[in-house]
């Protein structure tokens, strides 16, 4: 082939290579909507956010953490941030602030966390130079890890949320928590679903977690997997935490009390699933207060990393615990809770559980945790719900002011 040839073959091939490698990209941003390449580096270099970022890290204790919470404008972020804060720790926030519900609510609780001087810094779990950076400005000693696709029926429209989020996202993280020197302990929120289509009550850690009904329980049960292999390889101090149904004031719009709520208000239709034969539906729900407890509880707890610049030093400690009531309800009666604090008739259908990923029952076993967390949730469905509906009237309230928790 003589050289003009040669070189336009070259050119061809360049521009065929630049079109794939844009089309990746755009295939690629398409999939994952939620989850914006966090390019905010800007954080770490403009001295006034270096600035907040190490204000906010600064603990205002002398025996005070240095708390790195992902996920800290969601619902458990915001109140588990806010109460770190509150007894003096640093803490430093990162969210991507993804479109996964309102977006609003998200800055609202931003709002309030800055009051409280925390700072979040804006970025994905997934941009690993990002988390290097922010590593290397603030000595975390503690990552409380709770950013992730949440949600068991959305898993059925965005699978590909949860595996960058929930896995990718997580492996992440702790490649850069496994580099550190020293590293941070970590906790990070697992989810009831790992126990999926389990029959046994109560359900206890030492249940068997292996046949997920949500791709979302799948992920989780990968996460749980994941810890077992850092903590295992690089000596990473890991607790991991199996929240169940958590509700409350700021809480999360695609959940099925605040959405009823919503819907109870406006005299729209809501349906209440039951299984097959009218088995009747129920969950552990669980008050945030006594959620933020039992972090705090496992942070308290938790031993040092043992491991540096990637290498184990030695055995690390690995846990993993049930977050619940321990005192399941119906949702139907979740509904005649609502109905009395609302003071609204529900236009309600029973419809049978679609197969939507949903199990038909949780309950807890908390023994461990009220053991070894000295956890102990002190809030039933009825209290828990005044408070929720109270925030919720107030917070959307027509004059727009905004509430505090
Ligand atoms: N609320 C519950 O009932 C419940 C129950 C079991 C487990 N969990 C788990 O607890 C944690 C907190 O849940 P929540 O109810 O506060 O949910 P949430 O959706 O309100 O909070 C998660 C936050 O993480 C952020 N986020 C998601 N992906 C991210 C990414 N790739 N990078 C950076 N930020 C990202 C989101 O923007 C969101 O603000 C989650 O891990 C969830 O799976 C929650
Ligand atoms: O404990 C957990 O691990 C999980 O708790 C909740 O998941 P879930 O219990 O399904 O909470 P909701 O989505 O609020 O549903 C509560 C109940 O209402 C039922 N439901 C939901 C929606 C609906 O339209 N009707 C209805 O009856 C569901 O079947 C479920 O029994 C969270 O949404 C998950 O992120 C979390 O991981």
């Amino acid at each position: 082939m003589d050289k003009p040839l040669r070189t336009h073959f070259s050119l061809i091939k360049l521009i065929a290579w630049t079109c794939i490698f844009l089309g990746l990209i755009l295939f690629f941003s398409l999939h994952y909507p939620h989850s914006s390449p966090s390019n905010r580096l800007k954080y770490l270099e403009d001295s006034d956010w270096k600035y907040q970022i190490l204000n906010s890290g600064r603990p205002k204790s002398r025996n005070g953490f240095r708390v790195l919470v992902t996920g800290a404008a969601g619902f458990v972020g915001m109140h588990v941030s806010t109460a770190l804060r509150q007894r003096g720790d640093g803490v430093v926030g990162l969210d991507n602030f993804n479109g996964y519900y309102e977006k609003s609510l998200k800055r609202a609780r931003e709002d309030l966390l800055k009051s409280k001087d925390v700072f979040i810094v804006e970025g994905d779990i997934n941009d690993g130079v990002l988390l290097t950076k922010l590593f290397k400005l603030v000595k975390f000693t503690h990552v409380m890890h709770l950013a992730a696709q949440a949600g068991v029926r959305y898993a059925m429209k965005n699978p590909g949320s949860y595996v960058h989020s929930n896995i990718g996202g997580f492996v992440s993280l702790l490649e850069v928590c496994k580099l550190m020197n020293p590293q941070p302990a970590i906790v990070w929120a697992s989810s009831s679903s790992v126990y999926g289509l389990n029959k046994k009550v109560p359900f206890s850690e030492i249940d068997r977690t292996d046949n997920p009904s949500s791709l979302y329980a799948a992920t989780k049960k990968a996460g749980e997997a994941i810890a077992h292999t850092y903590n295992h390889i690089h000596g990473l101090s890991i607790t991991g935490l199996r929240f169940f149904t958590v509700y409350g004031p700021w809480g999360r719009p695609d959940m099925a009390y605040f959405f009823f709520t919503r819907d109870m208000l406006k005299g729209k239709q809501i349906s209440v699933f039951e299984g097959l034969n009218g088995f009747t539906v129920s969950r552990d729900f669980t008050y945030i207060d006594d959620i933020v407890k039992g972090c705090l509880g496992a942070l308290d707890t938790a031993t040092k990393s043992t491991g540096s610049g990637g290498v184990k030093k030695g055995p690390a400690q690995l846990r993993v615990y049930n977050l619940g009531n321990t005192s399941p309800v119906p949702v139907s009666k979740l509904v005649n809770i609502l109905e009395k604090l609302l003071k609204v008739k529900a236009n309600k259908v029973v419809s049978p559980m679609p197969a939507n990923g949903d199990v038909l029952f949780t309950h807890a076993n908390i023994s461990l945790a009220r053991r070894e967390l000295g956890y102990k949730p002190t809030t039933d469905l009825q209290s828990g719900l005044k408070k929720f509906v109270a925030w919720y009237l107030d917070y959307y309230k027509p004059s727009g002011k905004k509430s505090s928790v």
